[in-house]
């Protein structure tokens, strides 16, 4: 870690000459928000040591007991600043017509003058750090890098566990590699322009904030949180939204996804990629422990997956992150084992509850809380008192490199070839526990149309149904029509015998009484075991038969889904696999209207896929 007051010329560590733009942009951002210190990070050992021991020093950091959490962490944030503020993320395309109806868009001339107003000296006061870091392995054929400038040492710790921060990433742009330049500043100067000192607080944020995205320069500029998504910048800003309109314009799909390498007992191994919206399964799914006797699942990537066509006509998909930014309620040994075995160690738990012997809790870690917890705010909590201990949105954030499931070829660059898409959502009723899309078009329209109900991870009412095209509402960095059309486009290049088989599940089906219906967690197997039984019988390994045509999809043939030994009523997985053609219908009606909301930019194939429906709605099978 070099600390000067001015960018070096030379880069120290191999004495190699500066690349012209990397310095001249870290200077310009230097000279607009005026950081007392600017700090070239390598993403070291050593340093993520030295920043943590800072961070204990100013209070944004509490280590927890070194016996039972070793090398971990607890932050309490501002209580304002829990979770991704999508009022405040914007895309400041040149056309706004490129935005699309779902994103928030700026005029990109507009958006700049704003943002020298509120990054004007907003580091004053404060180290400047300089991140260079890889989506993917450094240099691998999917990946790609940016450099993150900010002022928030928690960020520097969290983004060299979420990314590759190296400096073989200065190495690579200044060999002339492209970067992704991206700007944050928590927006809490330590000193006014006329010199007045404010005092630092634990967790600095502002009330202002601003996720501000340019497609056009593939830039990245967030201002006013320490959050997550808000922060982070090479996770959702990034790996998505301006990744998204990489693969828009490069031929391949930034996703947010979650990726595993299935095995079943014969030892014939499957890839799978699901897209959830955020809070509705992926880390769990993505760390499955399976109930089945001889299953395996390995964990590739637990929330974003880069899908690019192989040379081979599959579609390759990598994880473009090095670790996971789980949430942490419902997390327990009985629902996600591998998970709490990530957490073992060298983890920062952000708004978790702290025990009174150093260590953490949540809702749902254990059946009882533990006594003396202090909740997220600080504050002495019991079950009485009537609020969560831990903030529903609370975090862990930990290298994948130590979840023992993690599949020995999470790192391959080349990525692995997918078998199988799967989309998901978070519905009481209607949507089927399981079904199959009949084709690659089908599956698009399933993925463009799902609908999930509103969860913690962001602002907003919690429960209220909300459609969230391909998981992607709050990410997709263009408009979601557009998005459509390349999925169809990329779909139509792959080589249709080794084709991707696309699916729908939802875990959350409950009955009148608001019970869920199906177990979910380890129990899932059984759904991936039938897709990946529907996966040999397309490629012909198998001839059996193992799935009945529906209004909405293909859905398991009576017997095909292995549920032996679980204690579910067969009226429940009648229910769970019921599609009702009344709701439906008016899912169609809905459905309808939602397109109707993208205007002429909606594929024809979708409002074909539409149509089709609605006919085999009013047929009988
Ligand atoms: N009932 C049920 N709940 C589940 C299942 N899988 C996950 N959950 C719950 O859903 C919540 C979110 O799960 P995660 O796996 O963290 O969701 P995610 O999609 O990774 O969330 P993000 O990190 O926000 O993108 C947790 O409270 C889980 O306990 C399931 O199969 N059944
Ligand atoms: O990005 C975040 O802050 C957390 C996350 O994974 C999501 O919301 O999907
Ligand atoms: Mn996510």
């Amino acid at each position: 870690m070099t600390v000067t007051t001015l960018p070096p010329a030379v880069d120290a560590a191999t004495s190699r000459p500066a690349s012209r733009d990397l310095r001249a942009w870290v200077a310009d951002v230097a000279d607009l928000t005026q950081p007392d210190a600017v700090v070239w990070c390598d993403g070291s050992a050593a340093e993520r040591q030295a920043l943590l021991a800072q961070m204990v020093e100013t209070g944004t950091l509490l280590p927890l007991d070194p016996v039972l959490r070793p090398g971990s962490y607890l932050a309490r944030s501002d209580p304002s600043d829990v979770a991704r503020v999508e009022s405040r993320t914007f895309i400041c395309s040149v056309d706004e017509a490129d935005a699309g109806p779902t994103n928030n868009w700026r005029a990109p001339d507009a958006m700049r003058a704003e943002l020298a107003g509120v990054f004007d000296g907003s580091m004053r006061g404060r180290t400047m750090y300089v991140v260079p870091f890889s989506m993917g392995p450094v240099g691998g054929p999917i990946s790609q890098v940016g450099v993150q400038l900010t002022d928030s040492p928690y960020v520097v710790v969290s983004m060299a566990t979420m990314t590759r921060v190296t400096r073989d990433v200065v190495d690579l742009i200044d060999a002339g590699s492209p970067f992704v330049p991206a700007v944050h500043s928590v927006g809490a100067p330590l000193r006014d322009a006329d010199g007045t000192s404010r005092p630092d607080v634990p967790w600095p944020c502002s009330d202002t904030k601003y996720i501000a995205h340019f497609p056009e320069t593939r830039e990245i500029w967030s201002f006013g949180s320490g959050y997550g998504g808000n922060a982070l910048l090479g996770k959702k800003c990034f790996a998505l939204r301006i990744a998204s309109v990489m693969g828009r314009d490069e031929g391949w799909l930034a996703e947010h996804m979650l990726l595993i390498r299935v095995t079943s007992p014969q030892g014939r191994r499957y890839h799978v990629a699901a897209a959830f919206p955020s809070a509705c399964g992926k880390t769990n799914l993505a760390m499955l422990t399976p109930t089945l006797p001889g299953w395996r699942v390995e964990t590739i990537g637990d929330d974003i997956a880069w899908l690019r066509p192989g040379p081979d006509g599959t579609l390759r998909a990598i994880n473009p992150e090095a670790g996971f930014f789980g949430v942490a309620p419902g997390t327990s040994v009985a629902t996600n084992p591998a998970a709490i075995a990530t957490l073992d160690r060298d983890t920062i738990f952000t708004n978790v509850a702290l025990t009174p012997d150093g260590d953490v809790w949540w809702e749902g870690l254990t059946p009882d809380p533990p006594e003396g917890l202090v909740d997220w705010t600080g504050r002495p909590w019991t079950p009485d008192s009537g609020r969560p201990a831990a903030h529903p949105n609370s975090r862990f954030t930990v290298a994948a490199a130590q979840c023992p499931t993690i599949a020995d070829s999470w790192e391959d660059p080349a990525g692995v070839p997918l078998d199988a898409i799967v989309f998901g959502g978070r519905r009481a009723t209607n949507v089927p526990l399981v079904a199959q899309a009949h084709d690659w078009e089908h599956g698009v329209f399933l993925g463009a149309t799902i609908s999930s109900e509103q969860t913690a991870a962001a602002e907003g009412t919690v429960g209220e149904l909300r459609r969230d095209p391909f998981a992607m509402l709050p990410f997709c960095g263009y408009d979601m029509a557009d998005h459509w059309a390349h999925w169809l486009r990329v779909g139509a290049s792959l080589d249709p015998s080794t084709r991707p088989l696309v699916f729908q599940v939802n875990w959350f089906r409950k009955d009148a009484s608001g019970r869920y219906l199906w177990p979910g967690f380890g129990e899932n197997i059984r759904v991936l075991a039938w897709m990946v039984a529907q996966v040999d019988r397309a490629r012909g390994v198998r001839t059996d038969v193992g799935a009945v045509p529906s209004p909405v999809g293909l859905l398991p043939a009576p017997g095909a889904l292995d549920v032996d030994g679980l204690d579910l009523d067969p009226d429940d997985l009648r229910r769970l696999l019921d599609v009702d053609p009344t709701s439906w219908s008016v899912e169609a009606d809905l459905t309808e209207d939602f397109l109707a909301g993208f205007g002429a930019r909606v594929p024809a194939a979708l409002h074909t896929q539409l149509a089709a429906l609605r006919t085999r709605l009013t047929t009988p099978t």
